[in-house]
């Protein structure tokens, strides 16, 4: 099977065509292309298909390390977009694609960075989902013997986003394992450890559900943003630090989609046998 070796800010990914290929992988096989010691290694893979609606170029299908498959990644959006027009399978500047989670439309600009229109995020508990009564700026849980608050919103994906006043500091491991399985999440959730800069840039790290703590997240960055506007601590268009690099995200309000801009690298080609 080939497949191309890519990134987004470090957050790294296995690209297959599915579509000139023939696949029909297992969470075992998927689990074993992720080990980063018996497998090729990655956070996520990612399968490129032909699209399910009469609109869309293309259907993208995403895979925790864990061989999870979930509905929404957006440095995998940004590698899958560079991926169709590096294998010549679109030439358009603009890219619409199916995911479980609605249509993304997936733009080139003049600078080589991808924008993407990640959606309109969601913010009811049972849309995240999050098992909390009613719908809340902030929510709160028992976290190792500590109470930590928390924001919550859907990208198609669900997100935990906890502020904290340095990021260098922040519980990553502890916390964000924790609340990635804690039973208020029944689909379990992202964790993200948010340090305002000012109303125009953050610092951000993610534990990403499945995959533990990676380099970048791009949806738990437009979460991130979303979390902070809503608390009236960002203004629309922030910059968000994360350890492998800068993505720049826009959100104008609630009922609007969010956008973010980054780049997208591919690093080798290779072939497995599976
Ligand atoms: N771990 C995420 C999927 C990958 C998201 C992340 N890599 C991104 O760039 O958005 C989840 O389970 O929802």
């Amino acid at each position: 099977m080939n497949f191309t070796k890519m990134h987004g800010l470090g957050n790294d990914f296995v690209v297959i065509d599915a579509i000139n290929q023939a696949i029909n992988l297992t969470a075992a096989q998927i689990r074993f292309i992720a080990d980063r010691h018996f497998g090729v290694g990655c956070d996520q893979l990612l399968l490129v298909e032909r699209p399910v609606s009469g609109n869309a170029d293309f259907k993208y299908r995403i895979f925790n390390a864990d061989g999870g498959e979930v509905a929404q990644c957006g440095n995998g959006a940004r590698c899958f977009a560079r991926f169709v027009r590096d294998k010549k399978l679109s030439d358009k500047d603009e890219i619409t694609v199916d995911t479980d989670a609605g249509q993304l439309v997936l733009r080139f600009d003049d600078a080589g960075l991808i924008t993407v229109n990640m959606g309109v995020p969601r913010h009811a508990p049972e849309q995240i989902p999050l098992l909390m009564p009613k719908e809340a700026r902030l929510y709160r849980a028992e976290i190792d013997g500590g109470i930590f608050e928390f924001a919550a919103v859907s990208m198609g994906n669900p997100h935990a986003v906890i502020r904290v006043e340095d990021v260098r500091q922040a519980p990553v491991e502890t916390v964000g394992a924790q609340l990635e399985r804690h039973k208020l999440f029944p689909q379990r959730v992202n964790v993200g450890f948010m340090e305002v800069l000012s109303r125009r840039e953050i610092h951000l790290r993610v534990y990403e559900r499945g995959a533990a703590e990676t380099l970048a997240c791009g949806s738990g960055a437009c979460a991130a943003v979303v979390a902070g506007i809503e608390q009236n601590l960002l203004d629309d268009k922030v910059g968000v630090n994360l350890p492998g690099g800068h993505l720049m995200i826009e959100w104008a309000g609630r009922g609007n989609p969010v956008f973010m801009s980054g780049p997208a690298e591919s690093v080798y080609e290779g072939q497995i046998r599976i």
